[in-house]
């Protein structure tokens, strides 16, 4: 089905959606900034790399390794390099998914395009901005969006194999809508408008007023 997510239209299907009022519009867009985010999985996804963010917008989540796509880049470029720069590495990156996200707090646009790889090269390394550390991908993040039971019953304690499981908890709230799709290779796009943050301060605090997220037909959203 073709879906209007105020910006662009899409051929998608849709995986959820909602909305605070019924009724509600998408907020109007007046600038745009570009972002990439990449994330790196091992063989058979059962692991992911996600970086500690230490300063800046998502300040204290953990997150793929990304940042702005800088003039005369392409942001498969600017992943590549946001990825080197953020956690030593390199990969061969394949387009994932697109996401489109306004705030309250900066009703500037936020399209970010999502890459994965399914390896890399050099060594997995601190940054100023990143701390790199790897998750177990637990089962319920393959089947569907992340229930939100299993986010309050997260346990920091490692497991046998020594690895958390995906933090959600302390992620951006929209990517237990998308995860799943990720880990799957399936292409997807998403659009959320976040209200005020009910704790000043705290970005996870911000109210979803309206979300829609959906698998793309055909080839896919291309970056
Ligand atoms: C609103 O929801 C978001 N969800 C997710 N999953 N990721 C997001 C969201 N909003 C922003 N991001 C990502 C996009 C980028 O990968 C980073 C932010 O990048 P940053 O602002 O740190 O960009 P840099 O170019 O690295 O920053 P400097 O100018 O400080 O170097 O978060």
């Amino acid at each position: 089905m073709l879906v209007n997510l105020g910006v662009v239209e899409v051929d998608a299907t849709e995986v959820t959606s909602g909305s605070a009022n019924s009724g509600l519009s998408w907020s109007h867009i007046d600038k745009t900034q570009l972002y990439t985010n990449g994330f790196i999985f091992n063989e058979n996804s059962t692991k992911v790399l996600l970086g500690l963010k230490k300063r800046g917008l998502g300040c204290g989540f953990y997150n793929g390794f990304g940042g702005k796509v800088n003039p005369g880049e392409t942001p498969a470029d600017a992943a590549l390099r946001e990825l080197q720069e953020e956690a030593g590495i390199s990969s061969n990156l394949a387009h994932a998914g697109t996401l489109l996200f306004t705030s309250a707090a900066d009703p500037k646009l936020h399209h970010i395009e999502i890459y994965r790889g399914d390896d890399w090269s050099g060594e997995i390394t601190e940054s100023e901005e990143m701390r790199p550390e790897w998750f177990r991908v637990p089962s319920y993040a393959r089947s569907g969006v992340i229930p939100t039971s299993a986010i309050k019953e997260w346990s920091d304690v490692p497991g046998e194999d020594g690895l958390r499981t995906v933090p959600f908890g302390q992620m951006w709230a929209d990517d237990r809508f998308w995860f799943h799709l990720l880990v799957a290779k399936r292409p997807f796009i998403g659009r959320v408008d976040f209200g005020e943050p009910l704790v000043k301060g705290d970005l996870n605090s911000a109210p979803l007023l309206k979300w829609w997220f959906g698998e793309v037909n055909g080839k896919g959203a291309d970056g």
